[in-house]
């Protein structure tokens, strides 16, 4: 089942919560809606869902609008952070309900209910809980239980907002290798709403970046991570460190000096120059664009990172740079900074 959304403007009183934003899900695909909170993120994943309706724009399932259809006739699952599971009920119940609760000619007999839920139980690797009570569950098991659940009625769309939300960072990282695997498995159409980077790069297909109502880039993991459209889609999908300087003519200068590096596609004026912290090298001081004094040294996993203060425009500022753990270096020592890679915004974008 494709999703298209079109136009779609959602405002809160006076408050515009998602501004024209559009989008096209492919049937089949695992897309993360990433952004910061307040970004629209759920708001959009319940429009999808049939739970709230926009003020304009289109949502369409496989072409055909969905906006006339309620949350049951769209057939999509949910997964929520905290989603509640029936207390009363074993987990091989819970996941039976949404069958049980069928009437009429889509009511399964006793024996394909039982079937359909022992095959989903294996699927999400809790078969053996299946006599459990929720109360009986660790949090990530409770979640694998809430995934089965959804999963139950065959859905056409699958939604989940923030389900790992709430464990540790251990169980996280394992359910959301899993989800991928699981998604492999069963490709429904999936939009996971997350605000965690590594979360989103690791798991969809495409990540859609949003900030602020809109939605600032849509790619696969690695482009957005690799090409930000915006300072903002950089800032947020990993870290960043920033360097000064202004644009004139593709080029960019710094206290009127060229500082031999690129502004290609940058209007004149005070520039952004962007990069990852592994992407800026330590070089003799007299051979690269900007040189300062090492403020302070850390070890960071591998490496170590230097704090490294350099005179800007404004002032001076202090900029994070990688080292080498066999590079003899010390704090105090004058040390030139080469970005290998950068990317360059106008500095008001
Ligand atoms: N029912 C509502 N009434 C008023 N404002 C709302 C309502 N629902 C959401 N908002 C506002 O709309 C904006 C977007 O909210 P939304 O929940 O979509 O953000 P989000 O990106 O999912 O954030 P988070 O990661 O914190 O869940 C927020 O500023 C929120 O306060």
């Amino acid at each position: 089942m494709s999703i298209d959304i079109v136009g779609v403007t959602k405002q809160f009183k006076t408050f515009t919560a998602l501004d024209n934003v559009s989008l096209q899900i492919n049937s089949g695909e695992l897309v993360a809606l990433l952004g910061p909170s307040g970004s629209g993120k759920t708001t959009l994943l319940r429009i999808i869902a049939g739970l709230d309706w926009p003020d304009q724009g289109e949502v369409r399932f496989d072409g055909e609008d969905a906006l006339s259809r309620s949350v049951r006739e769209r057939n999509v699952g949910f997964v929520f952070q905290h989603y509640a599971l029936f207390r009363h009920l074993t987990v091989f119940e819970n996941v039976a309900f949404g069958l049980r609760v069928r009437r009429g000619p889509a009511k399964l007999p006793e024996a394909s209910i039982r079937a359909r839920v022992n095959e989903l139980l294996s699927l999400v690797q809790i078969d053996w809980l299946s006599d459990r009570y929720p109360a009986q569950l660790s949090g990530g098991q409770r979640q694998r239980v809430a995934l089965a659940r959804a999963l139950a009625i065959s859905p056409k769309v699958l939604l989940l907002d923030e389900p790992f939300g709430a464990l540790d960072a251990k169980v996280r990282k394992e359910l959301r290798r899993w989800l991928r695997h699981l998604h492999e498995e069963m490709p429904v159409t999936s939009v996971l709403v997350t605000h965690d980077q590594e979360e989103a790069l690791e798991v969809s297909d495409r990540i859609v970046v949003m900030g602020r109502g809109k939605i600032e880039q849509v790619g696969a993991p690695v482009d957005v991570y690799q090409n930000p459209a915006t300072a903002f889609v950089h800032d947020f999908i990993g870290e960043t460190v920033r360097l000064p300087g202004e644009a004139r003519g593709g080029s960019l200068f710094l206290k009127g000096q060229p500082l031999g590096l690129d502004a290609q596609g940058v209007g004149d004026g005070p520039a952004q120059i962007l990069a990852r912290p592994h992407e800026v090298e330590l070089a003799p001081p007299e051979n690269a664009p900007f040189a300062g004094k090492v403020l302070a040294l850390r070890v960071f996993g591998p490496n170590r990172r230097a704090d490294v203060e350099i005179a800007s425009d404004q002032g001076m500022m202090v900029v994070e740079a990688s080292v080498p753990l066999d590079r003899d270096i010390s704090v105090g020592a004058r040390v030139g900074l080469l970005p290998h890679r950068y990317r360059v915004f106008a500095a008001t974008a």
